[in-house]
């Protein structure tokens, strides 16, 4: 005779199944919904860039898909968590301007770099992303016209300015369009998942100087090759079972490996800043940034004379950075990030006034203030 414990149990688990079935047509009757719905937003998409192009304007509105993520961020109750929601609305908005009009993002490569993954993050996967050999390539790109955006990195938290792309500005048309902040953590990833099984790790020399003291600890017997690159580490990483990648954690997705340990770095984690450059003119969005590039004159409280307007109008400077212009020694290019957006009377005067003083100013940009992590 069955032991009655376990018809019980049986019972159980037939009963959880049956739940489950029920549970899954649920989702597959929600999931039809979901599907009608997003079709019938992108269909509405298509007629805003019918109209678009009928008027001249850009497909991306940073601007309104900044409101947009704010606005469903206000509606959101959870269980969702405000992360994911914004990660489903961008893929959506990216699926709305693929459809109104195919976009091409040059960033600093190679694949699977912060840069890419800041790229991703910033517009969504259905976009193409052309990898560039250096800062100067990205720009180029975009100034020719066979990418739309380029993707650069600007300053980390730890390091300081990211020089070369500062020095662009100077020889770029291009403006600022959007930043994004990126946390620069490494992760180590695997085909399985699992530390028992890894017997060799792939990763370009940072990553092993950064990751020393964990790796010491926790796989102090494994093999470690370096590679050219985080993308050519990832690819041996698939092509071998027992091998590790040292990578981002987004990386996991862009090659399917699974994450076996997160933030394995020694020191504190940082952040990286990126800089969105286009020919756009990105309209105000109440939560701005503004950057201005500009030369003093060469006497003495020239740099006091030229930021005194700020304080005058009441304008928060942000940031505050210097390069040589190399046309002469001991000349500066300043590079001055202010909050508000040029459309704000207090800002436009501000950047007026500094020009009046200033030996040399270009405008940089207006975008929507990023919020860092
Ligand atoms: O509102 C627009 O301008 C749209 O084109 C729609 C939409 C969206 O999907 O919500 C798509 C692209 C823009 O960057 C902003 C928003």
């Amino acid at each position: 005779m069955e032991h009655p414990e376990n018809t019980q149990k049986e019972k159980a688990s037939d009963d959880s199944e049956w739940r489950i079935d029920l549970l899954r047509n649920t989702i597959d009757e929600i999931d039809e919904k979901l599907v009608r719905l997003i079709n019938e937003r992108l269909e509405v998409a298509l007629e805003i860039g019918r109209a678009k192009a009928q008027k001249g304007a850009q497909v991306l509105d940073s601007a309104r898909e900044y409101r947009v993520l704010k606005r469903v961020e206000d509606l959101n109750n959870g269980p969702i968590s405000k992360d994911a929601l914004h990660q489903v609305f961008k893929q959506i908005m990216a699926a709305s301007r693929e459809i109104q009009k195919p976009h091409r993002v040059a960033y600093l490569g190679p694949e699977a770099t912060f840069t890419h993954i800041a790229a991703m993050k910033h517009f969504g996967r259905t976009v193409s992303f052309v990898s560039q050999p250096s800062i100067r390539d990205a720009f180029n790109e975009v100034e020719k016209g066979s990418c739309h955006y380029g993707v650069v990195p600007v300053e980390n938290s730890i390091e300081g300015a990211i020089n070369h792309t500062l020095d662009m500005f100077f020889e770029s048309e291009l403006k600022i369009c959007a930043e994004k902040y990126q946390t620069i953590s490494h992760d180590l990833l695997s085909k399985t998942g699992t530390l028992n099984d890894i017997r060799k790790i792939y990763s370009h020399q940072q990553g092993f100087a950064k990751c020393r003291s964990w790796l010491q600890k926790y796989l102090p017997e494994v093999a470690l090759e370096e590679c050219g690159s985080t993308a050519s580490a990832l690819q041996k990483t698939l092509q071998t079972p027992d091998a590790a990648a040292i990578a981002s954690n987004e990386a996991a997705h862009l090659y399917d490996l699974n994450v076996v340990a997160s933030r394995i770095e020694d020191a504190v984690r940082n952040t990286t800043r990126f800089l969105i450059i286009g020919r756009d003119d990105v309209p105000r969005t109440g939560r701005d940034k503004t950057s201005v590039m500009f030369v003093t004159p060469h006497v003495p409280g020239a740099l006091f004379e030229v930021l005194k307007p700020m304080a005058d109008y009441s304008v928060n400077m942000v940031k505050l950075e210097s390069r040589p212009t190399k046309h002469e020694n001991w000349s500066y290019f300043f590079f001055v990030d202010i909050e508000g957006h040029i459309e704000d009377s207090n800002v436009k005067e501000t950047v007026e006034k500094m020009r009046e003083i200033c030996l040399y100013m270009k405008f940089l940009g207006s975008y929507p203030r990023a919020i860092e992590g």
